[in-house]
């Protein structure tokens, strides 16, 4: 996956990979057990949703977005293109690394929102997406909230899914499309729209 990638994003995302670690022992970002596999299981976990996105323009909300997965990286590979990045996270920790990490990237289009998903204002974005977050029930309610109506959004979630997206039928209508995940075989991307209260 790297090779799809410029030498100049591939430089950067191996920078932020190195921010990560020197932070984690301070702030739990990704589980110790993970750094061995690191570039696998949180740069190309991230990047897979990059091949999926047309048009690359409008307003991206990373929910969640704890030590910058797949919020940051998905804002180092789409740089030049015309988006703007939002990063939600409640933590003022993570938030203080993930400023860190925007600035020390030269990443101008991104902000953080160190709140609550559910107290900030919706925020209308054209993309939403998130990993590790909450039971896609749950979920489906702050990507109601953020996400505008012609909006899609891309979560990453485990082995669950599909009991996930079973139970999270009976709360909410949306449209769906699963593609199996490029890191784990039993994990998948979720493509999700139009969601709606039933
Ligand atoms: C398990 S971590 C996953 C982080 C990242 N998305 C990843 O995959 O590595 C979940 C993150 O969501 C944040 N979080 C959980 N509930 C939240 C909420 N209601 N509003 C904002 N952030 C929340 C937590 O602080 C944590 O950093």
């Amino acid at each position: 996956m790297s090779n799809d990638v410029s030498r100049e994003t591939e430089e950067r995302l191996h920078a932020f990979q190195a921010l990560v670690k020197k932070w984690n022992p301070r702030i739990n970002l990704v589980s110790s057990s993970t750094l061995s596999v690191f570039w696998d299981r949180h740069i190309v976990d991230s990047l897979q949703i990059s091949q999926h996105i047309l048009p690359k323009c409008g307003r991206w909300v990373d929910l969640g977005s704890g030590g910058g997965f797949p919020g940051v990286v998905l804002a180092v590979v789409f740089a030049e293109q015309d988006l703007d990045f939002i990063l939600v996270e409640s933590d003022q920790r993570k938030a203080t690394f993930l400023r860190t990490a925007i600035r020390e990237l030269s990443l101008d289009k991104v902000k953080v929102i160190c709140d609550r998903i559910e107290n900030v204002p919706p925020l209308q974005a054209d993309h939403v997406s998130a990993r590790a977050l909450a039971p896609l029930s749950l979920l489906l309610s702050f990507v109601d909230r953020h996400m505008s109506r012609d909006g899609t959004a891309w979560l990453l979630k485990g082995e669950n899914w599909q009991r996930e997206v079973q139970e999270a039928q009976s709360d909410w209508a949306f449209n769906l499309e699963s593609f199996p995940s490029m890191t784990s075989s039993e994990a998948a991307l979720l493509k999700v729209s139009e969601v709606s209260h039933v």
